[in-house]
């Protein structure tokens, strides 16, 4: 049988004696779009750092296909994992030489670029929409047009996993269901699987296979998103909710009462 694509493992990760994540276990199977869910300052972007082995585990383990991450070179991790997130943007180059970092991982040492490497940044500018502003500086986007260089750059790199930190949080309604659309259109036609950090439960309830809810830096629930109950989100966020269902979506609101 095919090794998950991730597996995490009783994980416990955080900032020197500050523990953040405890006990943290899931897997992610290829065409999974997993969301991850909790209130501010839970250890989401911590947990996407221990997978994307930016920020090494205190305790258990990170397999990706069936291999520990520690075992990867940073090049070899990059074919694997990309990650969007604003943490590492840089505003110094161009649109498309930043989405042509992505590119970085898959150039041979000794052959450089390749047609094919242009045809893909190319392709994914295209896809997010700013292939027409590919001249430009990163300093002179909006905000949403970098997260959109930004996702663009992750998608060149041609990951099995792609690791979404808020993808989305500058983009206006129409761009965040289009984006979103699109990375679920990829999930499905490259095998892939994504991981990402939602704070709008609404479209992470459109778009997911998996939920995972945390709190207080432990896993609640991990599951299809009917793991989603008005009952663990009242938990989760100390509030009242109602969930609707419209159209074969499930809809979540705060209650006023
Ligand atoms: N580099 C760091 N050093 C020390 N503590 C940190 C560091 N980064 C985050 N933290 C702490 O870890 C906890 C979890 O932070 P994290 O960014 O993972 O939460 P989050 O769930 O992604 O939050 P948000 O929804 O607000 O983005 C917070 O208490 C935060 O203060």
């Amino acid at each position: 049988m095919q090794n998950p694509l991730l597996e995490v493992r009783s994980v416990s990760a955080g900032y020197g004696s500050k523990l953040i994540l405890r006990d943290i276990t899931f897997t992610v199977n290829r065409g999974d779009f997993l969301s991850i869910i909790a209130p501010n300052g839970t250890g989401k972007s911590t947990l996407l750092r221990c997978i994307g082995g930016v920020l090494p585990v205190q305790k258990g383990s990170i397999n990706i296909c069936g291999q520990d991450i520690r075992a990867f070179s940073r090049r070899a991790l990059a074919k694997k994992i990309a990650v969007v997130s604003e943490e590492d943007a840089t505003f110094d180059y161009s649109v498309y030489q930043t989405a042509f970092m992505g590119r970085f991982a898959h150039i041979s040492r000794f052959g450089g670029e390749t047609p094919e490497d242009h045809r893909i940044v190319q392709q994914v500018l295209n896809d997010v929409g700013m292939w027409e502003k590919r001249q430009v500086n990163m300093s002179q986007l909006s905000q949403g047009e970098r997260q959109k260089v930004l996702i663009a750059r992750a998608l060149a790199q041609c990951p099995e996993l792609l690791l979404l930190d808020e993808p989305t949080s500058h983009l206006d309604i129409r761009n965040q269901f289009l984006i979103l659309k699109l990375i679920k259109e990829l999930t499905a036609k490259n095998n892939i699987a994504v991981i990402g950090v939602l704070h709008d439960i609404n479209l992470a309830l459109r778009f997911s296979t998996h939920l995972a809810l945390l709190k207080d830096g432990r896993m609640l629930a991990y599951g299809s998103p009917d793991v989603l109950t008005e009952e663990i989100l009242g938990v989760m966020y100390g509030l009242n909710f109602v969930l609707r269902h419209y159209e074969g979506y499930v809809y979540v609101q705060p209650s006023y009462t």
